[in-house]
């Protein structure tokens, strides 16, 4: 799939010396739903900004949808679509004239047959005469994507789409994220829900302290890194390990009533049974046998862990 934005070594330094984006390249791919994850203050909304030209960058060169979102920012920012955390709106107007407006002000023509379709998509139609103070909290989320959708981008950012929402409400986004992907759209999402990258994206980006740290499919990504884990509740606590299995991974918990292995997704199987088969001889035994499949977000916490000790 082909490059619909590409991020080459791209900077920010903001004016009071503060460097929030360090060499980042990124490419995002035509028709894919991106999730950009990071912790508080990595850079997301740095690297979000500069993209659809809110922000200058200090170095480096971002192409959205073949144009230089610097020398050629008009024909860039009309291709994309943003939505932000907060509704600006004149809070007095109307939800269909507020579509309009956000349209007009990228110098498209008017096109009443696109801002129905985008109202009635969002489920807003009905409400098209309503001013938007009267919206509620969840329709207001909605309007947001539709002044993002009116001038027709082929890219949408989404900042942090669901924060706050209601799990009925943030369902309901998400359908709307594939809906619009399916209809050609790209998106590219910001999220503190991990949950939500796992649910939705094709491809996940990590960013930490100004710096990609991590670019992958979501698929290899939970089996690359994901590990997983066997618990063992005992019939009776243990103080400590047996010397007789002083050489395995296994680690006490629960003061000392749960036994934990951890390993490899890609591990096969055959030495757990081993291993089962030593705390017999050993004479341990247990009444209840789990195992759990680390979640992406053990795997974003491990990631941006294990880089922090690295920077360290
Ligand atoms: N205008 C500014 N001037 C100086 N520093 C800034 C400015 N805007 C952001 N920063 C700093 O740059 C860093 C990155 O901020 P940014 O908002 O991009 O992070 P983020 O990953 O979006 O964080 P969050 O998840 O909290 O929204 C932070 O340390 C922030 O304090």
């Amino acid at each position: 799939m082909s490059a619909i934005i590409s991020v080459e070594q791209l900077e920010k330094t903001y004016s009071g010396g503060f460097q929030a984006l360090k060499q980042v390249d990124l490419e995002i791919r035509a028709g894919e739903i991106f999730a950009l994850l990071g912790p508080n203050g990595a850079g997301k909304t740095t690297l979000i900004s500069i993209i659809c030209g809110l922000v200058t960058p200090s170095a480096g060169r971002v192409m959205a949808d073949g144009h230089d979102i610097v020398r050629d920012f008009r024909a860039a920012r009309s291709k994309i679509g943003l939505v932000p955390q907060e509704l600006a709106t004149n809070a007095f107007e109307q939800v269909i004239a507020t579509v309009r407006f956000s349209r007009g002000l990228f110098g498209k023509p008017p096109n009443e047959a696109h801002i129905e379709k985008v109202l009635r998509d969002l489920s807003l139609w009905d409400k098209r005469h309503t001013p938007t103070m009267e919206l509620s909290g969840g329709m207001k989320r909605r309007l947001m994507i539709a002044k993002a959708l009116s001038h027709e981008p082929r890219i949408l950012f989404l900042d942090e789409p669901t924060a706050g929402v209601d799990v009925e409400l943030r369902r309901d986004m998400w359908n709307m994220v594939r809906h619009l992907r399916e209809s050609g759209v790209t998106i590219i999402l910001t999220t503190h829900y991990i949950e939500e990258a796992e649910e939705m994206a094709d491809r996940i980006g990590v960013i930490n302290h100004g710096r990609i740290i991590l670019v992958d499919d979501k698929a290899s990504l939970m089996k690359t890194l994901g590990r997983k884990e066997l618990r063992l509740t005992l019939q009776e606590p243990l103080q400590a390990l047996p010397d007789a299995l002083a050489d395995t991974e296994l680690e006490l918990a629960d003061e000392g009533y749960q036994l934990i292995y951890r390993f490899d997704v890609q591990d096969d199987h055959a030495h757990i049974s081993d291993l089962l088969g030593r705390l017999g001889e050993a004479g341990i035994q247990y009444r209840d046998l789990q195992t759990r499949e680390s979640s992406l977000e053990d795997i974003f916490v491990d990631l941006v862990h294990r880089e922090q000790e690295v920077s360290a």
